[in-house]
């Protein structure tokens, strides 16, 4: 990516100190995902009873929608150790080996993007997960003999944006699978409303629907642009903030009334403008908005499919009706074709490894 952007940017490291401080600790302070959460307390509460360590759990979904904290508050609630590591991290079965047999009783091993784990270690999982047992490989070739070894008890909490990718034999072995979705901008303002009040600024009730509503569906997001909106207010001099305050602060960074930051106006316009609504190849497509495809494609694409701005078909991105009028445009005729375009959802025009699932 060329330039940060405010809603998809990696994140500085004081902000990433702040996004911890935000995490909530027990499954009461989780806002939103009523299910899950229902679920999870469900299966949380039913180990304690049986005094045995939790069924393996499986969180998928976007990212920033909250499973590295629930996998947190999973330890928290079981009272138990927490390890951590992730798919990258683990490139050879000995890597696994190593954290598995250094495991305590009842600990719980988060392993984030899971799907991205090497395969030998993930067969070693399995049986990990199944029999708390692995077969450590000593040797090579002819000679190698596997010695069993026994593992205590322990809870795998696995976490993926990429669910799809998950070999079935591995997703088979959780327990409990919980998908998180996006959240409501009722609950993002619940959100905002527990950060607001452990960063002692004051808001109020339409600043919070005003920021909540920038915010994609995503809690981090939010909390990202609630920090924001406290910078602008500082240095203005504003001690509440109100909708006009947030917007103004908002509008400054240029992330929009649907939360569409620079990026993705620039895709839009482009689409709309420069190739009369499309529909364009994704490679022209960036070449016009001097960014990378694979920018265009993670970044910008999945939020405007999502909210219908942006649609794909077998020939390539199109603008919706909706995306002129987002862009205070008018809405061209349609093309003597169009219907002949059929609307595809994100994933199913290419075939292409990078696609949401
Ligand atoms: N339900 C929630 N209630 C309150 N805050 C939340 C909730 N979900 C997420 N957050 C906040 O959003 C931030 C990001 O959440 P988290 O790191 O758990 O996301 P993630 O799903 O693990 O993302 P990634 O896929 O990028 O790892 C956290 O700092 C947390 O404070
Ligand atoms: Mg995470």
């Amino acid at each position: 990516m060329a330039e940060p952007s405010l809603v998809a940017s990696q994140e500085e490291p004081e902000e990433r100190v702040i996004e911890a401080a935000l995490r909530p600790k027990f499954l009461d302070e989780f806002v939103g995902q009523a299910r899950v959460r229902r679920q999870l307390s469900l299966v949380l509460e039913a180990s304690r009873l049986r005094g045995r360590t939790a069924d393996h759990v499986l969180l998928s979904g976007p990212p920033g929608l909250g499973k590295t904290t629930l996998a947190m508050i999973i330890a928290g609630e079981m009272n138990a150790p927490l390890r951590i590591s992730s798919g990258p991290a683990i490139q050879h079965a000995g890597d696994l080996a190593a954290i598995l047999s250094s495991l305590s009783e009842g600990e719980v091993l988060f392993l984030d993007e899971i799907h991205r784990m090497s395969r030998p270690a993930e067969e070693m999982l399995y049986m990990a997960m199944e029999d708390f047992r692995v077969d450590i490989v000593v040797g090579k070739g002819a000679g190698a003999t596997a010695i069993p070894l026994d593992l205590p008890p322990f809870t795998l909490v696995g976490a993926t944006t990429r669910a799809g990718l998950l070999p079935g034999p591995l997703r088979d072995r959780f327990g409990f699978t919980g998908h998180l979705e996006f959240y409501s901008v009722e609950e993002l303002e619940l959100v905002l409303r527990r950060s607001a009040g452990l960063l002692d600024l004051r808001v109020t009730s339409a600043g919070f629907t005003e920021v909540a509503g920038r915010s994609r569906g995503t809690p981090r997001i939010a909390n990202r642009l609630l920090r924001r909106v406290r910078d602008w207010a500082l240095v203005h001099q504003i001690d509440q903030i109100d909708a006009r305050a947030a917007g103004a602060a908002l509008d400054m960074y240029e992330v929009d009334a649907k939360g569409l930051d620079r990026l993705d106006r620039n895709v839009l316009t482009a689409l709309a403008t420069k190739f009369g609504g499309g529909p364009v190849g994704l490679s022209t497509l960036a070449i016009a908005v001097g960014e990378e495809p694979e920018t265009v494609e993670t970044v910008a694409e999945p939020y405007l499919v999502r909210e219908g701005l942006m649609g794909r078909t077998p020939r390539g991105r199109i603008a919706t009706p909706l995306a002129y009028e987002h862009l205070g445009l008018p809405v061209p005729a349609p093309a003597p074709f169009a219907e002949s375009a059929t609307l595809f959802g994100p994933g199913s025009d290419e075939p292409d490894e990078s696609l949401e699932e």
